[in-house]
């Protein structure tokens, strides 16, 4: 998969951010700047009268008319969209622990807050109806292009307010129930052999796999959702697809979708009063996935019709939703949804995965050693129970996902005014927790440069809870992260089982296009344990 995107260089190591403005000795936690209203507390007129005003919050100044936008326009711009991680570093270093990015064109405020006892007060008090500023192009897409499809139930992403709780409520309980997640771990299984196998022909001599190894590991996470989110296997693992087969075809419109949503939003958004070439290709791409996901859908109602059910525990994840709801529009709505955010951000994640097993080969092997010994017996198929004791393995994804965070982080849109590291912060206003830089702040984690699994394992007291949270948090956590961690935990215990991974090439540097992903040829050697 070639990145058009720019690279940044030097990221090979994951960002270690020592602000002398928080320089402490002994606990990072003890001598830094608390926030002064406890996490849950009501705001008073008070802590109102005492804030400095919004104005004051520093950051980059905007210029008359193009306000901050030009910042992201290539070549004048000191910001390239690209290196947006390296921006939310530079803001920190040089504003402090809350920066205002105002004045871009179409859109309000971005305020970045680096501070976990802030993001932790902001999560904890945001309401039934939290309101993630994403997306606005999809949010067109689903309310004015394609109204007639979407109605009143247009899903969760990109939705927000009372139409996004009335949807997440119908979906919610099917999807993180324990009990469902468990039914899939034998499809997911059977799905993550066929990619091994298509691995062991893939490699060359040496074992090494091929160039566009990641675009195969996208064909498992999409061979992966098509058989939660529409009880199908989709083929994507075949060897010869072509270029206009279907699978290849939603690995492509996945990844466009999602590429394209930053250079929509970030860069000045003309498509929303004109359709500018990228937005029709935008749309088209988009009503590719609704005809998709009508016709799996459709289909497994038609099975449904026929088939025996003793028990809710007879029925997939889908058929529940098409039973319990009776409308096979919520099904394909949901279905899309699950797909749209869940391919890449899941292949993203493995890819960063693996090359870290790859070249920390200490902690490779430590998560074999407690593979074989909870799973002695590899002909035996896999089960909940088993996985779920794979703690060291899961300790170590858990630590990826702090040093090198795939979704770079999260946000919300403040419903309310409120008071933020001091300031009075007017509702509207973007608020964005940079979870990549929170993570790797020595004021929340302690020696956050040591890439240490243990440190989930020894409950480390030194680890702020909401400095990496790669999930989000609260009402609109991640939907998918069940079938997320089933998944990973799958491909690593049967993969790493079998093979060491290792990685013989060109180090390779972390970037962003829409995750947060090692940029290059992920050329990783399979060798036989
Ligand atoms: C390792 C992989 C993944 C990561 C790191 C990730 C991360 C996230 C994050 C940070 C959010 C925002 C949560 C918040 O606002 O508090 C989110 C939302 C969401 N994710 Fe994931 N995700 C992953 C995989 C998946 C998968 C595989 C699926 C689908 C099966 C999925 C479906 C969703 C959906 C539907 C939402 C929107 C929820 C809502 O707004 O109500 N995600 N994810």
């Amino acid at each position: 998969m070639g990145r058009s995107l720019r690279t940044f260089t030097g990221y090979t190591r994951p960002f270690i951010v020592k602000n002398a403005r928080y320089a402490t000795t002994g606990c990072p936690f003890s001598k830094r700047d608390r926030s002064q209203i406890a996490p849950t507390a009501e705001l008073t007129e008070e802590i109102f009268s005492n804030a400095k005003p919004y104005s004051e919050v520093p950051g980059p100044k905007p210029i008359p008319i193009l306000g901050n936008t030009w910042r992201m326009v290539p070549i004048i711009g000191q910001f390239d969209i690209s290196e947006f991680a390296k921006v939310t570093k530079l803001f920190l270093e040089r504003y402090g622990r809350i920066v205002r990015l105002g004045g871009l064109i179409g859109r309000p405020d971005l305020l970045f807050v680096y501070d976990a006892d802030e993001i932790e007060r902001i999560y904890r008090r945001e309401g039934p109806t939290p309101f993630r500023p994403s997306m606005p192009c999809l949010v067109k897409y689903k309310s004015e292009v394609r109204k007639d499809f979407f109605g009143e139930l247009p899903g969760v992403v990109g939705v927000h307010g009372d139409q996004w709780r009335r949807f997440r409520s119908k979906v919610q309980r099917p999807i993180l129930q324990p009990q469902t997640v468990k039914k899939y771990v034998a499809p997911i299984e059977m799905v993550t052999e066929d990619f091994i196998k298509y691995m062991e022909n893939a490699k060359d001599e040496n074992g090494d796999l091929p160039h566009e190894f990641d675009n195969d590991i996208h064909r498992w996470s999409l061979e992966c959702i098509g058989r939660v989110a529409l009880d199908t296997r989709l083929g994507c693992l075949s060897s010869d697809l072509t270029s206009d087969s279907e699978p290849q075809r939603i690995i492509d419109a996945a990844k466009f979708a999602l590429r394209n949503v930053a250079v929509l939003e970030l860069k000045a958004p003309y498509w929303r009063y004109v359709p500018t070439p990228l937005w029709t290709k935008y749309v088209n791409n988009m009503n590719f996935f609704v005809e998709l996901c009508s016709k799996y859908i459709n289909e497994a109602l038609e099975r449904l019709k026929t088939k025996k059910v003793t028990s809710e525990n007879d029925l997939s994840l889908l058929e529940r939703v098409l039973r319990s709801e009776g409308d096979p529009k919520i099904a394909t709505v949901m279905a899309l949804d699950l797909i749209l955010v869940g391919i890449d951000t899941i292949s993203m994640a493995v890819c960063s995965i693996l090359y870290q097993a790859a070249t920390r080969l200490k902690q490779q092997e430590k998560m074999a050693e407690e593979i074989r010994r909870v799973l002695p017996d590899p002909s035996k198929p896999l089960c909940y129970s088993d996985l779920d004791k794979l703690h060291y393995t899961k300790a170590f994804v858990r630590e990826v996902f702090r040093m090198y965070s795939t979704v770079i982080g999260n946000g919300r849109t403040l419903q309310d005014d409120d008071v933020i590291c001091g300031y009075h912060i007017p509702k509207g206003v973007q608020v964005v927790f940079p979870t990549i830089v929170t993570g790797n702040m020595s004021q929340f984690v302690s020696d956050p440069e040591e890439f240490k699994p243990e440190r989930w394992l020894e409950n480390d007291g030194r680890l702020h809870p909401f400095a990496s949270l790669p999930y989000g948090f609260g009402a609109r956590i991640c939907l998918g992260r069940r079938f997320a961690d089933l998944e990973i935990q799958i491909l690593l215990a049967k993969l790493i089982r079998r093979y060491r991974l290792e990685y013989h090439h060109e180090p390779l540097d972390y970037a962003v296009t829409f995750m947060y992903a090692p940029d290059g040829p992920l050329r990783l050697r399979m060798i036989d344990r």
